[in-house]
């Protein structure tokens, strides 16, 4: 190349930077999101299938038209099978008639147009083993006559279509292809001729480059301005490929394979190809096939400068027809693993990405790149089902575990969590642009109809539907100047023609001097690079020496925090405590008042029962005063009825008897009163003696729970505030104190002491490296600060964690307090209204009680009113003085009796005379005369008879007054035997009483 051409190549190189850098400003917009497009393509049942009689459960289209599958997993039939199938919405849905160019032309066609017009497409089949994904992917990739068969799937379509549309466009263009194979967690190339499928040659196969894949997001995201300042100053330095590195170079490479790929080493790596290859273009030639990509990065993804992945080793085949491209892929098939198993005769055992790289002309010189990802996902397989056993079952394991962290990834998108488990599989690192990246995307579910199959259908089902949600944001893809794109092909189709002219003139393993070197220079650089591990893994161990000691230290710190934890453990506990000795309180006072409540109880039956003994008292008082009055009217008036009826009125002295009844009557009342007052008064005095007592004792209980209540109430207080003091405290110390105990600044000491350490050991080693290794180490310190940021907030975040379930405990704790405290406070309240009300009731009841002693009074005083009533009672009075008059008037007929029984005595010792004066003038004469005389006397004897009483002896005159007078004292003897008789009858009762 002349200096002029070079001038120009340099000249076009910085404009290709100007270009790049403009275009990585439009990419940084974000463009619209698009949700990934989902189709469901349910096959007929297979033979397999059709032998097991296994019905036919899902329900499609026969051909397409809906966007909905149902599912019959119920068994039912009819309508209710109708009605509890489960169904899915999809994009669209193509049935058993779905031909292969419906699903091309339905499916792929559009991302195919996107593809063309300069957008990276993805189209994925998904599905269970056997249920068609090859078959929709590549189907039958043969061509017949030039042309295609009807079974032909995406990728022969595409290939096809693709150079059709270019000669149509009649754009400059350039398409390369790859195709790698996902196998056991291991990448592989499929198109390397080293590879042949198997490891049964060893010999090959130690040629064969290892494929491994780099992803820049993370050094995009975090270094993409120290990445952009550093560029110039790396730019001289630059090796010429990964696989011709300087030490510096392999350090760079070994930090792109141990961490992710900086942008800045990224656009060095850019710029350092682009030179070399300009260089060495001179040796180009021209080659049927190209490896583009000998160390070369390559990538699923969009661009270069987004989130893309890097597969290095990975081959790039330049092709310039469909044929071309078609070979391609029957060669990789070939390598592809494909085995027998009891769902499918051939069946995939890996995923593969058949990849079209399109180069097209957009204006003048520079060229878009745009990719086409096909991907054919190996099958979901339940391996009791599918009988797989050995490497089968290894297989399917793998795969399956492949897919579920797929699902993961899916259900992450959809449900715009925080994390996407990109990195837990190859196979979503692989597909991390397509899945809500920047690449315009396809997904075609693959299912069985069969019954025997629904579990793994629904499960189909289930993540093709989540998939419809995740949205991604299309770009167009980069640009690229067409001379750098030519001297790129022409400088690899030169090394292997080299390759292939030593293959050809010698025997043995052949290879042209240029490619022998490179191996020579690939092998000097890995035993550097193992030696640079080695120094690496010594610098590490003692980065992680000092690390553990660090971590010693947080351990101290945190057993520091374990016991500041503790301490706090240990107010927790006292103030728990606290709490529980406030809740003996609460119980020892709720005692209290129960026995408050049954001292109430026992009060409340204690008047009760005065109250009853008070109205027995009335009851007994009237009771006995009735019958006292009853018995005094009695004793008088039969006392009375006897004087009548035995004349007692005869006797003279009536009215003292009479006075000394009355007075007699008025004693007993006065006595009946003295003792009735004396009873009431007793009684008062009593009631009265005991009331105060009880009320006494009632208040000082009171005063008791009052005082209790207020120390109660004190202490309660008093805890609170020292709850709420610690509580106080304690925030002070989580604000102040918690986890910024100096931490920071122990990890910034000892970051720095790793810097300086490593600044000492690397100045001693490599002073001539002095600015790049500063440069280095000030990255390292970054890195270090960071991750022990990281990790200082890992156990941050860890303390937290373990924190948080006390926190919230001590936080309940509060609320508790609080409602402890409401609780008190109520109860404080319901205890004084309480008091107040028993207070009131004995005040209402003192008042009661008073009300019936003055009742009680005004029956005294009504009982005392008795005499005066006895002395104003004129009837009495009346019939008293008519008794007295009676008394007078009978007296005075007795009086009169006596005068004229007097008189009568004295007639009848007149007659009496005369009969002796009689006897002694008969005494003279005859017996017969004197017989006369006596019979004349017996003839005036009864009229004698009629005028005067029978006398029994005639002693003397006074012998009938005798008689009477001994009459009448016999009657008062008998009288006042009765009234003794009687007064002691009273006494008795009023004793009794
Ligand atoms: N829609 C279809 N029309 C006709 N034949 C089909 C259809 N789908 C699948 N088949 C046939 O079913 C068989 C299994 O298909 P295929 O190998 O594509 O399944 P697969 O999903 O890729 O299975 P695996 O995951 O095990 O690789 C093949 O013989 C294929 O031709």
């Amino acid at each position: 190349m002349s200096a002029e051409n070079q001038n120009t190549s340099q000249e076009r190189s910085s404009n290709i930077n100007n270009s790049v850098n403009t275009q990585i400003g439009r990419y940084t917009v974000p463009n619209e999101e698009l949700n990934i497009t989902v189709a469901v393509r349910c096959r007929g049942r297979n033979e397999r299938e059709i032998g097991m009689k296994s019905s036919v459960v899902v329900n499609v289209p026969d051909i397409t038209g809906s966007k909905e599958v149902s599912i019959n997993t119920t068994g039912d039939t009819g309508i209710t099978a109708q009605m509890n199938a489960k169904r899915y919405t999809v994009d669209k849905v193509f049935g058993p008639g779905a031909s292969q160019d419906l699903i091309f032309d339905e499916v792929a066609g559009p991302l195919f147009q996107d593809f063309i017009k300069g957008y990276n497409c993805t189209v994925l089949v998904y599905g269970m083993t056997s249920t068609g994904k090859t078959y929709t992917m590549t189907g039958d990739e043969k061509l017949y006559n030039g042309e295609l068969s009807d079974a032909a799937g995406i990728i022969p379509r595409v290939l096809l279509k693709l150079f059709d549309t270019l000669e149509l466009q009649q754009n400059d263009y350039v398409v390369k292809c790859s195709f790698i194979e996902l196998y056991n967690e291991e990448l592989k190339d499929l198109l390397d001729s080293n590879s042949n499928g198997s490891s049964s040659n060893a010999f090959e196969g130690q040629f064969m480059k290892k494929l491994r894949i780099f992803d820049s997001s993370t050094a995009n995201n975090t270094n993409s301005n120290s990445a952009n300042s550093s560029r110039s100053n790396s730019r001289n330095s630059s090796p010429r490929s990964l696989n011709d590195l300087t030490p510096k170079a392999a350090f760079l490479r070994k930090r792109l394979r141990t961490k992710s790929l900086p942008n800045t080493i990224k656009q060095q790596y850019q710029q350092q190809t682009m030179n070399s290859r300009n260089n060495s273009s001179s040796n180009s030639g021209s080659a049927s096939n190209i490896n583009t990509n000998n160390g070369q990065k390559s990538s699923l993804a969009p661009n270069d400068q987004s989130n893309g992945i890097y597969i290095q080793n990975l081959q790039e085949f330049h092709i310039t027809n469909a044929m071309e491209g078609l070979n391609l892929l029957q060669r990789g098939l070939k390598h592809r693993q494909v085995a027998s198993t009891k769902m499918n005769d051939f069946s995939s055992r890996s995923h593969t990405i058949f990849t079209i790289t399109l180069y097209k002309k957009h204006q003048d010189e520079l060229f878009r790149i745009s990719k086409m990802n096909l991907v054919d996902l190996a099958g979901s397989e339940n391996i009791n089902r599918s009988g797989a056993l050995n490497q089968r079952a290894k297989e399917a394991g793998s795969i399956n575990q492949s897919l579920l962290t797929l699902g993961r990834v899916i259900n992450a998108l959809v449900d715009k969590s925080g994390h996407i488990p990109f990195r837990e599989s190859k196979l979503t690192r692989l597909l991390q642009d397509s899945l809500g990246g920047n690449t315009k995307t396809a997904l075609i579910a693959t299912i069985s109809p069969a019954k025997v199959t629904s579990e793994e259908t629904c499960s189909t089902l289930e993540y093709a539907s989540k998939a419809k949600n995740i949205k991604n944001k299309p770009q167009l893809g980069a640009f690229i100047m067409k001379d750098i794109l030519v001297k790129n092909i022409t400088m690899e189709l030169a090394k292997i023609k080299s390759d292939l002219l030593s293959t050809k003139s010698k025997e043995g393993i052949y290879m042209s001097q240029d490619h022998y070197k490179n191996l020579n220079s690939d092998l000097e650089s890995y035993k550097n690079e193992v030696q640079e591990c080695k120094r690496e893994i010594e610098t590490l161990s003692s980065k992680n020496s000092l690390l553990l000691k660090d971590k010693l230290k947080s351990k101290e710190t945190i057993q520091s925090q374990k016991s500041q934890i503790e301490s706090l453990k240990t107010t927790i506990d006292h103030l728990k405590a606290q709490l529980d000795k406030q809740h003996k309180t609460e119980m020892e006072i709720s005692g209290f008042n129960n026995k408050l409540q049954k001292l109430t109880e026992v009060m409340q039956a204690t008047l009760q029962d005065y109250k009853k003994r008070e109205l027995d008292l009335n009851k007994a008082f009237e009771t006995h005063i009735s019958q006292e009055i009853k018995s005094l009217k009695t004793t008088l008036f039969s006392q009375l009825n006897d004087m009548q009826q035995k004349n007692i009125f005869l006797e003279t002295n009536i009215q003292p008897n009479l006075d000394i009844i009355k007075k007699e009557v008025l004693a007993l009342m006065e006595t009946m009163q003295e003792k009735a007052e004396l009873m009431y008064k007793d009684c008062v005095k009593k009631f009265l003696n005991e009331s105060p007592k009880f009320f006494n004792i009632i208040i000082e209980k009171i005063d008791i729970i009052g005082i209790d209540f207020r120390r109660f109430y004190k202490s309660t207080a008093e805890n609170l505030s020292d709850i709420s003091e610690e509580n106080n405290n304690l925030k002070q110390y989580l604000k102040n104190h918690f986890f910024k105990n100096n931490h920071q600044e122990l990890l910034n000491h000892h970051v720095d002491a790793t810097y300086e350490n490593i600044e000492k050991k690397t100045s001693e080693f490599v002073e001539n490296f002095k600015k790049t290794l500063n440069d280095h180490l000030e990255e390292n310190k970054k890195l270090i600060m960071q991750n022990l940021t990281n990790a200082t907030s890992a156990v941050i975040d860890q303390e937290m964690d373990l924190f948080e379930p006390k926190r919230i405990k001590w936080e309940n704790s509060f609320d508790l307090i609080n409602k402890c405290d409401s609780m008190n406070n109520e109860f404080y309240n319901n205890m004084a209204t309480t008091l107040t009300q028993i207070k009131n009731t004995v005040d209402t009841s003192s008042d009661s009680m008073n009300k019936s002693i003055s009742v009680m009074k005004g029956q005294v005083e009504e009982s005392e009113n008795a005499v005066s009533l006895l002395k104003n009672n004129t009837k009495f009075n009346d019939q008293f003085k008519q008794l007295i008059n009676k008394h007078a008037i009978l007296k005075d007929n007795i009086e009169n009796s006596i005068t004229s029984t007097n008189s009568h005595i004295t007639n009848v010792d007149d007659i009496y005379n005369t009969i002796e004066n009689i006897i002694k003038n008969y005494g003279n004469k005859e017996n017969v005369a004197k017989n006369e005389m006596i019979d004349n006397i017996l003839k005036e004897i009864p009229s004698l008879t009629k005028r005067m009483p029978l006398r029994i002896s005639n002693t003397n005159g006074n012998s009938v007054q005798n008689a009477i007078s001994s009459k009448k004292h016999s009657i008062e003897d008998e009288n006042s035997a009765n009234e003794n008789a009687d007064d002691e009858e009273s006494r008795k009762i009023i004793k009794t009483e």
